[in-house]
């Protein structure tokens, strides 16, 4: 049974090719979750029950990415059209490591309509074109958005990965090289961003944004007059309001911002490359209203606007709605990204370790990059609940791991050498598991162990964002591991931090 699935009102396409039937999903998906059929799949005459979509001019092509959409509450409101304040809608975009997803919310912080795609994968040449493939993804997106919601939505924020940095000419919009992502290490560069930075600062690490703009820097003559920065959702948003340069001091940190002031600092602005540097807001903060063509084209208000945004593990803890010290939000997407809230401020690059502001508090952590790549490129998403149900979560696994998707590590150990270690292999399959989950939830629980003894508030409770949040069993081990409470977060989805931030962009707006 669907949840919520009934006909909605808003007006069916007359253009049978542009219909989409709604048909459940295969068993390894969410339940609750539907994908769309190939748009060439023609609709029934009496609308199934699960009814059906109008949609635009275009149809998704599950050839390209799938699509998972979920269910519409109370669509039944906005039927009919009028935009008042009670009945405006709030936009977030996650585009998170392995796939992007939006939610939609009303004031009320009800989620109106959700869907979830994977990255495309066009290829140049041989390599991936990520840019090309995110910026498909967002249009894409907004596509699926259901044409009845979207002339409610007033605002639109997004989250992305942090560090992911793109150089762009200001005068063609074009991207003077390929994206830099947000786990790539560029040892060449970090040298010279030690001897220019505070010991130990947050841009001491080889995947920090400013090691791939100095590594850009010190590589490229060309075009470097028109350059400008960008972070991955930075961009995004520049397609949507088209201004460049402007971020938010989330995104900034990696690059040098310094959130306490508000400023970059003099050591930073003293160089050669400052003037690519972004102007930084406060996430959620209005930039501008929405390009006219794309809000023509995709039936958006007049006023929506666009507002910073935020990376995607702040994103998640804002989701989390915690908002005590003590409380954290551990990410267990394809990596684990753990953020604690503490009345102090720590950081130390030798350890992966940093502070992002949250209003007058600060948000401490890291981000490893064991977590889900590992889990994905060994189980399907249907072998993980399978043999994670047969693991007793009470049970020490002796099986002691360090899993990584490939060499390097950001945090705990910040060591671009880092091997992963994931033999001996039992036999048994469960076994294995049981020993890599446990070994995750080992390095969750260093990294939590080092922000206390680095200063930073000790932390209480724990919840969990991210697609590994699902796995209670998981939590059962992290819960014994941690020696704490550890919850799954009543809103698991980065894409709902990032829709609390476009609520908020409205507010400040008004
Ligand atoms: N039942 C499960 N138990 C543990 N991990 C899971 C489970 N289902 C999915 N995952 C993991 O969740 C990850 C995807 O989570 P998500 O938050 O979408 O990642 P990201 O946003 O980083 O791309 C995948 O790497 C997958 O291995
Ligand atoms: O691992 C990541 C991708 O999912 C990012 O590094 C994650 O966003 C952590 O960075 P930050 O703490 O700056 O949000």
């Amino acid at each position: 049974m669907i949840r919520g699935s009934h006909l909605l009102p808003y007006p069916v396409c007359s253009h049978p090719g542009a219909i989409r039937k709604l048909v459940p999903v295969p068993s390894d998906w969410t339940s609750g979750m539907l994908t769309l059929a190939h748009p060439s799949t023609p609709c029934p005459g009496a609308h199934s029950r699960l009814g059906c979509f109008s949609s635009r001019r275009r149809c998704i092509s599950l050839a390209k990415s799938s699509v998972k959409m979920s269910s519409f509450e109370g669509s039944q409101d906005y039927a009919d059209g009028d935009l008042q304040g009670s009945k405006q809608l709030y936009l977030g975009i996650d585009f998170g490591t392995s796939g992007a997803r939006y939610v939609l919310i009303d004031k009320q912080g009800t989620i109106r309509s959700e869907i979830k795609r994977t990255y495309p994968q066009p290829l140049v040449g041989n390599t991936l074109n990520w840019a090309s493939s995110w910026r498909e993804t967002l249009f894409s997106l907004l596509e699926d958005i259901p044409v009845g919601l979207c002339r409610y939505i007033a605002s639109i924020s997004i989250d992305g990965t942090s560090a992911t940095t793109l150089i762009i000419d200001s005068n063609t919009g074009e991207l003077l090289c390929r994206p830099f992502l947000y786990n790539e290490s560029l040892p060449d560069a970090l040298p010279i961003v030690t001897s220019i930075a505070p010991e130990n600062h947050t841009v001491c690490s080889g995947s920090s944004t400013l090691c791939k703009l100095v590594s850009w820097w010190n590589s490229n003559n060309s075009n470097k007059g028109s350059a400008v920065l960008m972070h991955q959702s930075d961009w995004l948003l520049w397609l949507l309001h088209g201004k460049f340069g402007i971020s938010d001091y989330n995104n900034a940190l990696k690059v040098g911002y310094n959130p306490e002031t508000d400023s970059y600092p003099s050591w930073l602005l003293a160089q050669p490359f400052f003037y690519l540097l972004p102007s930084v807001k406060a996430p959620g903060s209005p930039i501008g209203c929405i390009k006219e063509d794309i809000r023509l084209r995709f039936g958006f208000p007049k006023g929506c606007v666009v507002c910073t945004g935020t990376t995607d593990s702040i994103a998640a803890f804002l989701a989390a709605r915690a908002t005590q010290p003590g409380r954290a939000v551990t990410s267990l997407g394809s990596t684990l990204a753990i953020k604690l809230l503490s009345t102090s401020r720590i950081e130390d690059a030798r350890f992966g370790v940093y502070s992002h502001r949250l209003d007058d508090k600060w948000l401490v952590g890291g981000a490893s990059n064991t977590g889900g790549a590992v889990l994905r490129q060994i189980f399907t998403n249907g072998q993980l609940e399978v043999l994670s149900s047969q693991i007793d979560p009470l049970v020490p696994s002796p099986l002691d791991y360090y899993p990584l998707p490939a060499t390097g590590e950001r945090f705990p150990v910040a060591d671009p050498n880092m091997m992963p270690r994931l033999h001996p292999r039992p036999e048994s399959e469960v076994e294995y598991l049981h020993g890599i989950l446990e070994s995750i939830a080992r390095i969750e629980a260093k990294g939590y162990k080092l922000l206390k003894e680095l200063g930073a508030t000790e932390v209480e409770e724990v919840f969990t964002a991210g697609g590994g949040a699902k796995n209670q069993v998981w939590i059962k081990i992290r819960e014994r591991v941690l020696g704490l409470p550890v919850h799954r977060a009543s809103q698991t989805e980065a894409a709902y931090g990032a829709a609390l931030l476009a609520l908020k962009g409205v507010g400040l707006q008004n």
